[in-house]
């Protein structure tokens, strides 16, 4: 779905998809140098991370194999609640791999250091995190990130994997949503 289709629903977009498609390629690049001579487990924390997973590895000409985690700390709301739920774990062992942990979003950066730990406490070679947005204004832990797309400001945003309430995943841009779509209610769970 391209920004059009959304009519009053978009407040603003933020990053069109050329400046993400353009980002991840030169993500790739520094990917491929960083991690010469190596396989890559790509990991991707579903379901927002399947957009930069698709992208991002077709970019990539490293050897990858890509698994697959589910967690939420999010329910349907636009706060995170800060508890981290496995909800489907890996298929693959990452003892002594070199993990390249996918996701869409740093917010408060409470999931991924949470994962990154999780994964590294199962004994991977390396964790190295590479994002497609960061909040900076957001995070409420610290958070050593390989790669970021873009920084963005503390806003709810959608697009590009991200949802509210289930919707907008397909959204090809990242923007901001009116406020009607919301509807007044401060959804916090
Ligand atoms: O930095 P944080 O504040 O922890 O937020 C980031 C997390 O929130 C979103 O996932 P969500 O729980 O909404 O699940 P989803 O990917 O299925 O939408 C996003 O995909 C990250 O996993
Ligand atoms: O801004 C966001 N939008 C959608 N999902 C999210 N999960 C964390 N932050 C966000």
């Amino acid at each position: 779905m391209d920004a059009a289709k959304m009519g009053s629903d978009l407040e603003r977009v933020l990053i069109t998809n050329d400046e993400m498609q353009q980002r991840l390629k030169e993500i790739a690049k520094q990917v491929d140098a960083d991690f010469a001579g190596r396989s890559i487990l790509m990991v991707g924390v579903l379901k927002g991370a399947v957009m930069v997973m698709a992208d991002l590895s077709r970019h990539l000409q490293s050897d990858v194999e890509m698994d697959w985690m589910a967690v939420s700390s999010y329910g349907s709301g636009t706060k995170s609640s800060g508890v981290v739920r496995i909800l489907k774990d890996l298929d693959s062992d990452v003892h002594e791999r070199h993990v390249l942990l996918a996701e869409d979003i740093i917010d408060s950066g409470l999931t991924l250091a949470w994962l990154k730990e999780n994964l590294e406490a199962r004994g991977a070679a390396s964790v190295t995190i590479v994002t497609a947005l960061r909040k900076p204004d957001a995070l409420k832990v610290p958070v050593e990130v390989g790669y970021v797309g873009f920084d963005i400001p503390n806003e709810f945003v959608v697009g590009y994997g991200l949802d509210y309430a289930g919707k907008y995943r397909n959204l090809d841009c990242v923007g901001t949503l009116a406020p009607h779509v919301y509807g007044g209610d401060d959804v916090d769970e």
